[in-house]
């Protein structure tokens, strides 16, 4: 194929091109092969490198395009919790096991190291954390690979502080995300994501707003949709969403909605019992799994009324209005 053909089925090669500074315009009508002797040996010298790593490097980037563009090419079935200790040195007493479509909430008192549990699942600890604890995927040990690359990571962590380093819009950071995705169709996923944040965030945003300027609530918001919409990673570990100010059970059902396995830590009794089964933390261990009955399930629908009535008090106070009584639960 010429350099034209092969760019009609994969603009983004350009990218590629570009990192040679040969510009794929110039040499349309020729073959991908024809560029070694066409701008010798010496072109490629000079950009420290050779025509045939060219030629090799352009088919590992075509590959590695094509693995981004089918998601991350990354299923997790399972991931296993292998015991470690508490902060007294105490062995935990059970392994558990984090099954793909499943939420786990994590509670505990103030400082139990319900933070600790999320931090050695994202850094797939093995044995070498304060817990000791050790992370398996499907059932087996991950390699250095897998831990310590910064490139397609599969597990999301939403941690209470958003921080954004550059000074983008909120369209453009988006747009530059769902770019390096490869995503099909930038413009509508970049619309989804954006409603989907301004439904879940308390106050509303533009897209021209810069991300450095949005609420605490507003990028949680963003973060979320953008996590349950665009990010290709099967493990999500959401330390606690109910400060955020955002709409945390919508955040929960969108995520729970891509047949990820969520783990979020909370203090919430909504969060908690919305959850599949929740994760006993006490001095630093873990020290029971309790599955959600069908009986806390039906309490659930109650906890909802009361917490969309405290969400409206919330709402009045914030926009300076007097409360309303009228509501029964008032
Ligand atoms: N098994 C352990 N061994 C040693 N240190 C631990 C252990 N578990 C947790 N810690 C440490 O205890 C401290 C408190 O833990 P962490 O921040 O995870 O608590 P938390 O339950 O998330 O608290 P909060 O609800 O206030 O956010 C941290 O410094 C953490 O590293």
């Amino acid at each position: 194929m010429t350099i034209n053909e092969l760019r009609k089925i994969m603009p983004w090669i350009e990218d590629y091109f570009s990192s040679f500074a040969i510009d794929p315009l110039q040499f349309g009508n020729k073959k991908l092969e024809e560029l070694g002797s066409i701008l010798g040996e010496d072109y490629f010298i000079e950009q420290g490198s050779s025509s045939l790593t060219f030629i090799d490097g352009f088919f590992l980037f075509m590959e590695q395009a094509r693995a981004l563009q089918q998601g991350s090419g990354f299923t997790v079935e399972s991931l296993s919790v292998l015991p470690g200790h508490n902060k007294n040195g105490e062995k935990e007493a059970f392994s558990v096991d984090l099954k793909k479509g499943e939420v786990t909430a994590i509670v505990g008192p103030t400082g139990s190291g319900k933070s600790r549990l999320l931090a050695d699942i994202e850094s797939l600890a093995q044995e070498d954390t304060p817990t000791g604890r050790k992370i398996l995927i499907d059932g087996r040990s991950p390699g250095d690979e897998e831990r310590f690359s910064t490139e397609g990571r599969f597990i999301a962590q939403l941690s209470q502080n958003m921080n954004f380093v550059m000074d983008l819009s909120v369209e453009e950071f988006l747009t530059m995300h769902a770019e390096s995705r490869m995503v099909d169709e930038i413009s509508y996923i970049v619309k989804k994501i954006y409603d989907t944040a301004n439904i879940l965030a308390g106050e509303p945003f533009s897209r021209e707003t810069p991300v450095t300027e949005l609420s605490g609530g507003q990028s949680r918001a963003l973060m979320i949709a953008d996590t349950a919409l665009l990010s290709p990673a099967p493990v999500v570990l959401i330390d606690e969403i109910e400060n955020a100010g955002v709409d945390k059970i919508r955040s929960l059902e969108l995520l729970i909605s891509n047949n990820k396995i969520v783990l979020i830590s909370t203090h919430d009794p909504l969060l908690a019992l919305s959850a599949d089964q929740r994760l006993v933390i006490q001095n630093g261990g873990i020290s029971k799994l309790l599955k959600t009955t069908p009986d806390e399930k039906k309490y659930l629908k109650s906890l909802k009324k009361i917490d969309s009535k405290l969400t409206l008090i919330r709402n009045q106070l914030r926009r300076g209005e007097e409360i309303d009584f009228r509501d029964p639960l008032a």
